[in-house]
């Protein structure tokens, strides 16, 4: 007879473990169990003989992580994958995507888009999102049919697009939808003020006040790339990171993604602001933007997450590529194969994305009360054998096809590679027409 304490809705018997939280510990021989949407329990398997489960899941040659945490993107930008590539940051925007957002951004394609992409972050191991996207209400709508973690931020850029007229209109649009979701478990809304090169002075102290008011985090593209810092100090004798630092917006609440042209009085101001930074390696390496010095970071006690930015500049979203691509960029730009370890990469991908979003009380790291956010992640295979050290082959060996399941809040989105919330047949003939209406327009204005 099991005691009444002793169960679970599932039981879970992977070969390792791989918590995060201690760094760098593999568990073998161990299980886990979830009930009504938590960890309950995580022991060796012998300790949890006398546990009833409705389910109970054998995973041999698997590993269990945490969710991972992609915490910069632009959904709904899966419609423009291979839009434009090979140019850098400016043009690309300016000439190509800005124009192609202008004609075919709406609330359906938001909706389609983001389903696109929900369906490939959920196939390779993604369980929380961060989204910086015009028409932020349909991604809502989106991510709560796919049962994803969240953090929407709501677009804020001083332009006219086709979901608001200037930078104050989309701060009102975006608290309107803040309220509407105050009851979602799943969902946050945060600021998510575009750059300072786009974003007007009164507008970004607008956020800031706002930001402390409400307790909300602040997310930015900043300090991209070079040529945008010194733009900056031409037209304004400032560095972007001293512009925020003066309107008020540089503490633990900001989400600093991209970060390439770092001096050392810029690294001293994070770490003195305790701001995070999200570093986009594939999207600032294809886009030519430059390195975010991230062991050097690191060393510093800065908080790092990882995040894949849009599909149109990387090309994919996908956290494993991304935490491959961030441990071999830094050994090469340092110089120094011991930079940016294994155990370091994936905790930028699972704890240091909860902790820049500000839930890592909840997610991030498989400990018993947390949230059952969790992926399983299949060794078996000829790429990923033999397992000398299973940390080793989620960052350097493992291309994200290896997840077979993925859990989140307890709920599966991921069944033996089968996507459960997501209709992958009707999303890609949605898809397809917005190819076809994609290329039309372009060709009609060739
Ligand atoms: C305000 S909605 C987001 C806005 O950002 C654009 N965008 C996509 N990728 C990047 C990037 O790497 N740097 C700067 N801006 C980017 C996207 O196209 C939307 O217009
Ligand atoms: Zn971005």
């Amino acid at each position: 007879m099991s005691s009444p304490g002793k169960i679970a809705d599932v039981l879970l018997h992977p070969d390792w473990i791989i918590p995060v939280q201690p760094a760098g510990e593999v568990l073998t021989g161990h299980s886990l169990a979830m009930r009504d949407g938590r960890i309950v329990a995580l022991a060796p398997r012998a300790e949890l003989a006398g546990w009833q489960a409705q389910e109970e899941l054998e995973l041999p040659g698997q590993v269990l992580l945490p969710g991972l945490i992609n915490a910069h993107g632009h959904a709904a930008m899966s419609l423009l994958r291979g839009y434009a590539d090979d140019q850098p940051l400016m043009p690309w925007l300016e000439q190509h995507i800005w124009p192609a957002e202008a004609a075919h951004v709406s609330a359906e394609f938001v909706a389609d888009g983001t389903e696109l992409a929900m369906a490939e972050m959920i196939r390779c191991g993604t369980t929380t999102f961060s989204d910086m996207y015009f028409f932020p209400e349909a991604a809502a709508e989106a991510v709560q049919a796919a049962g994803m973690r969240c953090q929407l931020s709501i677009p804020v850029i001083g332009f006219q697009t086709a979901w608001a007229r200037d930078a104050g209109e989309c701060i009102s649009k975006g608290l309107a939808l803040r309220d509407s979701l105050k009851h979602d478990e799943r969902i946050s809304v945060v600021f998510g003020p575009h750059a300072t090169y786009t974003v007007p002075e009164a507008d970004l102290a607008r956020v800031a006040t706002l930001a402390a008011e409400l307790d909300l985090p602040v997310q930015i593209h900043l300090h991209e790339t070079a040529a945008e810092v010194l733009q900056a100090v031409e037209a304004t004798g400032e560095r972007p990171i001293d512009t925020l630092d003066r309107l008020g917006l540089l503490s633990p609440r900001a989400q600093c993604v991209h970060m390439t042209d770092l001096g050392q009085q810029d690294i001293e101001l994070l770490v003195a602001t305790g701001a995070h930074v999200v570093h986009c390696p594939r999207s600032n390496m294809k886009l030519g933007s430059g390195i975010c010095p991230s062991e050097k970071l690191r060393a510093s006690g800065i908080n790092l997450a990882l995040g894949s930015d849009g599909a149109a500049s990387n090309n994919s979203l996908n956290l494993f590529a991304e935490m491959q691509a961030a441990a071999l960029l830094a050994k090469v730009s340092d110089a120094d194969a011991s930079a940016l370890p294994a155990a370091a990469v994936l905790e930028m991908a699972t704890l240091g994305g909860a902790r820049a979003l500000g839930i890592d009380e909840q997610v991030g790291s498989l400990e018993v009360g947390k949230l059952a956010d969790i992926i399983a992640v299949d060794l078996s295979g000829p790429a990923t054998q033999p397992v000398h050290n299973p940390l080793s082959q989620v960052v350097y060996a493992c291309n994200g096809s290896e997840v077979s399941h993925s859990w989140v809040g307890g709920r599966p989105l991921l069944r033996d590679r089968q996507l459960t919330t997501i209709n992958t047949s009707a999303l890609a003939s949605r898809v397809q027409d917005w190819r076809g209406r994609i290329a039309t327009h372009r060709n009609s204005a060739a």
